[in-house]
């Protein structure tokens, strides 16, 4: 990735802008398809370009806080035409969110916003031909509550939310976090709004809406688990709750004042405590990912151990 770039090392650089014969051809055009791990290092005088397995130019753009955007712009439109020469399928351009100054200039040059995190935006610009076949960003949030079930007192644990224009029971949950499991975002919103404590059991249910208002009008995925009560004692969170208690299973499955998906699955849980869990549950698996040192979790109904093996098979 690019260096930081000092104070003293900064002027150099903008020197050699100045002088015109900054955007070398890089040391190596056409390198980076074999794979991300081995790309090499492009340089494009200043501008210096990793080159992905897709064949995209990424630009850090660094420490560069004195150039100013006249000079950033004739610079990146010289090395764009470079990259298109070379037959570059897209630029990305990661800039500090100090360095915004330079959006507009980059805008100018034909770049749009691809993303943005709290500290950097990041701006693509499609060269291949046709139109873009850039992968777009986040589509959905994430969404988890957890249906807290007491099988001995078939008591199910529910909130009414702060905020909300119904008063509707439903069950405690909230958006996951970045890098967090959905059992776990269940754990932590059902002990953050009821402060009872509780083990992820399976995935009951997921629903899908699109142009989700709340959601910045991307999609919202919302996912309930089953959990098992670890505590009984209810302490509500008075910022996000209004309400909170142990209601019996069969009256919220009936209720009128829920919501139709949390409706269903009090439905799907009394099925489950009559018949067994095993019909109505997705439990979850940890396998090695193919990313070296990675893993992920799979969910899926209980699968008998002969199949696993796939032997005593016919
Ligand atoms: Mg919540």
């Amino acid at each position: 990735m690019l260096p930081l770039r000092s104070g003293g090392h900064l002027r150099a650089l903008l020197a050699r802008v100045r002088g015109a014969e900054l955007w070398a051809a890089p040391r190596r055009a056409s390198g980076g398809l074999s794979g991300a791990q081995d790309s090499p290092t492009a340089e494009a005088g200043w501008l210096r370009g990793e080159v992905d397995r897709f064949g995209g130019v990424s630009v850090r753009l660094g420490a560069l806080d004195c150039l100013d955007a006249a000079t950033f712009q004739r610079g990146l439109h010289a090395a764009v035409q470079q990259w298109r020469a070379e037959g570059r399928a897209a630029v990305w351009l990661h800039v500090p969110i100090l360095q915004s100054r330079l959006i507009a200039a980059a805008a100018a040059l034909g770049f749009g916003f691809h993303h943005a995190e709290a500290g950097a935006a990041t701006l693509a610009l499609w060269l291949g031909p046709g139109p873009s076949r850039l992968p777009g960003y986040a589509t959905h949030q994430v969404g988890v509550a957890g249906a807290v079930f007491d099988e001995s007192t078939r008591k199910i644990l529910v909130v009414q939310d702060r905020n909300k224009l119904k008063n509707m029971w439903k069950f405690p949950g909230g958006l996951s976090e970045p890098g967090e499991d959905i059992g776990d975002t269940a754990v932590r919103e059902v002990f953050e709004e009821t402060g009872i404590q509780s083990e992820f059991m399976s995935l009951l249910s997921i629903r899908q809406q699109h142009s989700h208002p709340g959601a910045f009008g991307k999609s919202d995925m919302y996912i309930i688990c089953r959990l098992k009560p670890r505590s009984f004692s209810i302490a509500l969170c008075p910022h996000e709750c209004l309400r909170c208690e142990w209601m019996d299973l069969a009256q919220l499955a009936t209720a009128a004042n829920t919501t139709p998906v949390t409706s269903r699955a009090a439905q799907l849980l009394l099925y489950g405590h009559r018949e067994g869990f095993e019909k109505i549950d997705l439990t979850m698996e940890q396998f090695p990912a193919v990313y070296t040192g990675l893993f992920y979790k799979l969910y899926h109904r209980e699968l008998p151990d002969s199949y696993k093996t796939m032997t005593g098979v016919d």
